[in-house]
This record gives structure tokens, C-alpha cells and sequence, in this order.
């Protein structure tokens, strides 16, 4: 079989550093393009950090889709970004992997008739780590008998979205088998606001950001005399990129929307 031809944007952020390392060490991936706002019509090879890895630089991603041949785009850039890649990335008829954060519900809406539109498959993925996906799939299973739930996301300061992808995803997933319910005292009242974090149907969401920090979640589920906590966390950015490499093969072979890994992993 062809190996499969990979365009990655956003290789000099944090994460699409470890992705271009990843898709050149693959040996059934080509890595054909990145698309990065600096050194356009450049060369990888040529930026520090990359050496040894060839591929050309491009900052229209409109130019590169015409320019160069490719079957994925791996994108790991900004909430404001990754939407117009992932939809221009369809029109153009290349797969999108979206590791990239902040989808609305009605962004997902628009990916979802436009992935059956063009026949092709995408995959948004608010968190690539197997840990993070077991500790979601294991929160779903918890909210069937716990119905109070608070869930704690902690990231590095640097986050441009609160809350996390993965607490999104996570209130996602527990609301398709909980009921909405007011929690707390049905009178409480925050005297600085905010105190009580996000609302989700009644779940609350907390948002930490503190330098040193990667990826962490915790998920509490309390109920009279016991209390349940599912903890999730990533030490370094290495922990997503089997879940990356799991897309990029599996994305071949989809033609419909994928949100969030669970759907694909066995
Ligand atoms: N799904 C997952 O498992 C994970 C998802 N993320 C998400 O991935 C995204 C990136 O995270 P980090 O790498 O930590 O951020 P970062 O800030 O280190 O990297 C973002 C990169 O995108 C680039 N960029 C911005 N606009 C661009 C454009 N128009 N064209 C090309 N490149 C552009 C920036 O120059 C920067 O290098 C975030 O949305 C984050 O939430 C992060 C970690 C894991
Ligand atoms: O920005 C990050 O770092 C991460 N973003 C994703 C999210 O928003 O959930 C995944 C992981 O938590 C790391």
C-alpha cells in the first residue's frame, strides 16, 4: 500500500512539533508540506529544530492544497484557525485529523454535512492520549449511577481555551446519560462570581491554569458518604501521538465525522 501523504499545520507550536517528529519516524507516512504563518516558501530543513526534515513551507494553506499532493492534514494550531483549515481542508478533498480545541457545537454541525457532502472522513479529536480517553469513557460509565459531578480540568498557562477540549468533551459524554440537574444548595449564591466554575446542565466545569503544568483532569462524583474521582494525566506531549498516528491510518478508511477517539479505538 502508498504511504500516506501528511501535511501538518502548526509544526513549531508545541504539539505540532512532537506530530512532524512523528509523521517523519513513521515509515508509512510522507510527510509532504507544513503550513506555518512564518517562512513561507521555505524549507522544514531550515528551521531550527527540524533539521534533517524536508518538507516545504507554506502560509496559504489554499496555495499548498493546490500546490502539493496530500491525503491528511494534521492540524495542532489555535481555536480561530483550525476551523477554516478543517473545512478548507474538505473543499480540497484531504482529511482532516483535528487535534486543534475550542469547536463549537455548531462548528461540528457545519463538519458534519460537510464531511458527508464531500464523502470524506474527519476526525476532531479533543484529546489524543488513550488515558484521557478511558478517563472520559469511565465518567460516562460513573454518571449512570452518580448524577452530581464536578469536573476539575488543569492546564499549562500558555491554554488559549477554557474550558479544555476534554472537558467539553467529557460534560459532553456524561450529559447523554444523565438528565440535567441544579447542584448544590438551590439557593447558593456566588458572592465573587465565577466561584461555582462553568455550568453544564447543572455540572460545573473549573478551569486551572498554572505554569508546569501539561494536561490533567480529574472528574468527581460525589453521593451520600462517598465520593468517586476519575483522574487523567499527561506528563509530556509524547502521550498523544499514538492517538495522532491511530487517526491518520484509521481517517482512510472513514467517510463521515468522527468527534473524539473513543469512536475509533476497539
Ligand atoms: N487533541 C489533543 O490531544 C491535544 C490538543 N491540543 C490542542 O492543540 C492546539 C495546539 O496546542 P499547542 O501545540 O499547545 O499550542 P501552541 O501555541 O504551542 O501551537 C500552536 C501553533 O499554531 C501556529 N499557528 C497559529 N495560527 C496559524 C496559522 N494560521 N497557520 C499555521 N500555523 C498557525 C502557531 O504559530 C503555533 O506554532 C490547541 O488547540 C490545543 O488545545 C493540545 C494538546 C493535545
Ligand atoms: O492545550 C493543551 O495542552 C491540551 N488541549 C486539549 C484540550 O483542550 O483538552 C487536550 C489536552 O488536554 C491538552
Amino acid at each position: 500500500m502508498a504511504n500516506i501523504k501528511v501535511i501538518v499545520a502548526g509544526p513549531r507550536g508545541r504539539m505540532g512539533f512532537e506530530a512532524v517528529k512523528l509523521v517523519h519516524n513513521t515509515e508509512h507516512f510522507d510527510l509532504v508540506a507544513v503550513i506555518d504563518r512564518k517562512h513561507d516558501g521555505g524549507n522544514l530543513s531550515d528551521v531550527e529544530g527540524f533539521q534533517g526534515i524536508d518538507a516545504p513551507i507554506f502560509s496559504d494553506i489554499k496555495e499548498c492544497f493546490s500546490k502539493v499532493e496530500a491525503d491528511v492534514l494534521v492540524d495542532l494550531t489555535t481555536p480561530e484557525v483550525g476551523m477554516y483549515h478543517t473545512e478548507t481542508a474538505l473543499q480540497y478533498g484531504i482529511r482532516p485529523v483535528v487535534g486543534t480545541t475550542g469547536f463549537t457545537k455548531e462548528d461540528l454541525a457545519k463538519l458534519d454535512a460537510l464531511t458527508k457532502e464531500k464523502g470524506l472522513g474527519c476526525i476532531i479529536a479533543p484529546n489524543f492520549a488513550i488515558g484521557a480517553i478511558l478517563m472520559m469513557k469511565f465518567s460516562q460509565m460513573a454518571a449512570k449511577y452518580f448524577k452530581d459531578v464536578e469536573i476539575i480540568e488543569m492546564h499549562h498557562d500558555q491554554k488559549l481555551d477554557a474550558p479544555s477540549g476534554t472537558a467539553a468533551k467529557t460534560a459532553d459524554l456524561i450529559s447523554s446519560v444523565r438528565e440535567a440537574k441544579v447542584q448544590g444548595h438551590p439557593s447558593e449564591k456566588e458572592t465573587i462570581p465565577g466561584a461555582r466554575g462553568a455550568d453544564v446542565e447543572g455540572m460545573r466545569i473549573h478551569s486551572v491554569r498554572l505554569p508546569g503544568l501539561v494536561a490533567h483532569q480529574q472528574v468527581l462524583f460525589g453521593s451520600a458518604g462517598e465520593l468517586l474521582t476519575v483522574r487523567h494525566d499527561s506528563f509530556n506531549r509524547g502521550s498523544f501521538m499514538s492517538g495522532v498516528k491511530l487517526s491518520v491510518e484509521t481517517i482512510m478508511n472513514l467517510d463521515v465525522l468522527v468527534y473524539g477517539l473513543e469512536n475509533i479505538i476497539e
